[in-house]
């Protein structure tokens, strides 16, 4: 892939990605999900926005919690549905309550997903993030290349404050994202 990131910066994502798992099994709460929730909802997007979730896996954050409260407060919400790899992710509509598939990667999708959407808000998992606001993922690219796609959504990286690192390894195509929101509150990003 022409584009893809240059040998040594992907050697340092992957020695980072690595420690990053490590690091979630150590600090991972199982009740920080009520706490993320309660962050998020203290600056709500307004009613009717519709709002990028994901259902979490494996030791991530539990974003479940957060996505009842946005429901409730009358916003849409949207599930990603992961294509092969060097596509960017497609949205599609899901309510609580409503079935749920296995998809890609151990991923959970929406049983019958309708037409993909394209979500105002982004909530966007992460292993690790830093106080710029940048952010390592799997390494599938998804994110990157849906947040390059979709500039104009507001991305809220979603983690346990324990996943911050000082500096995460910065590519040509990595976007800083809008805000971090933590089971222990907004982080203050630095720019
Ligand atoms: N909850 C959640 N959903 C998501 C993502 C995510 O990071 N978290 N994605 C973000 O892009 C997309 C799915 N992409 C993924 C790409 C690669 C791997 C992956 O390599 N997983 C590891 C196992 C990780 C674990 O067990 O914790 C693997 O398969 O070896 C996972 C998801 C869309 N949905
Ligand atoms: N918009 C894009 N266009 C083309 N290639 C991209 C784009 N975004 C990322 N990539 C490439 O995809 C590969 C994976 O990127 P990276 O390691 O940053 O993924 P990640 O942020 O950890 O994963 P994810 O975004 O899925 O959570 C890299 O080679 C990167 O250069």
């Amino acid at each position: 892939m022409h584009d893809a990131d240059p040998p040594a910066l992907a050697a340092e994502k992957a020695a980072l990605r690595r420690l990053a798992l490590q690091r979630r099994a150590l600090i991972a709460a199982p009740d920080a999900g009520d706490a993320l929730a309660s962050c998020l909802m203290a600056t709500p997007p307004p009613p009717g926005t519709l709002v990028g979730g994901f259902w979490p896996m494996g030791e991530e954050v539990d974003l479940r919690p957060a996505m009842h409260a946005l429901h409730q407060a009358g916003c849409h919400l949207a599930l990603p549905v992961t294509p092969r790899r060097g596509l960017p992710l497609s949205f599609h509509r899901w309510m609580p309550g409503e079935a749920l598939v296995p998809g890609r990667f151990g991923t959970s999708v929406p049983a019958k997903p309708g037409e993909p959407v394209r979500p105002d808000w982004l909530l966007v998992p992460l292993l690790a993030f830093d106080r710029r606001g940048f952010r390592l993922g799997y390494g599938g690219g998804y994110y990157d290349r849906t947040l390059a796609a979709w500039p104009e959504a507001h991305a809220v990286g979603v983690a346990f404050s324990g996943q911050e690192v000082p500096a995460v390894p910065v590519g040509p195509h990595d976007r800083p994202l809008a805000a971090i929101a933590t089971e222990a509150g907004f982080i203050l990003l630095e720019r």
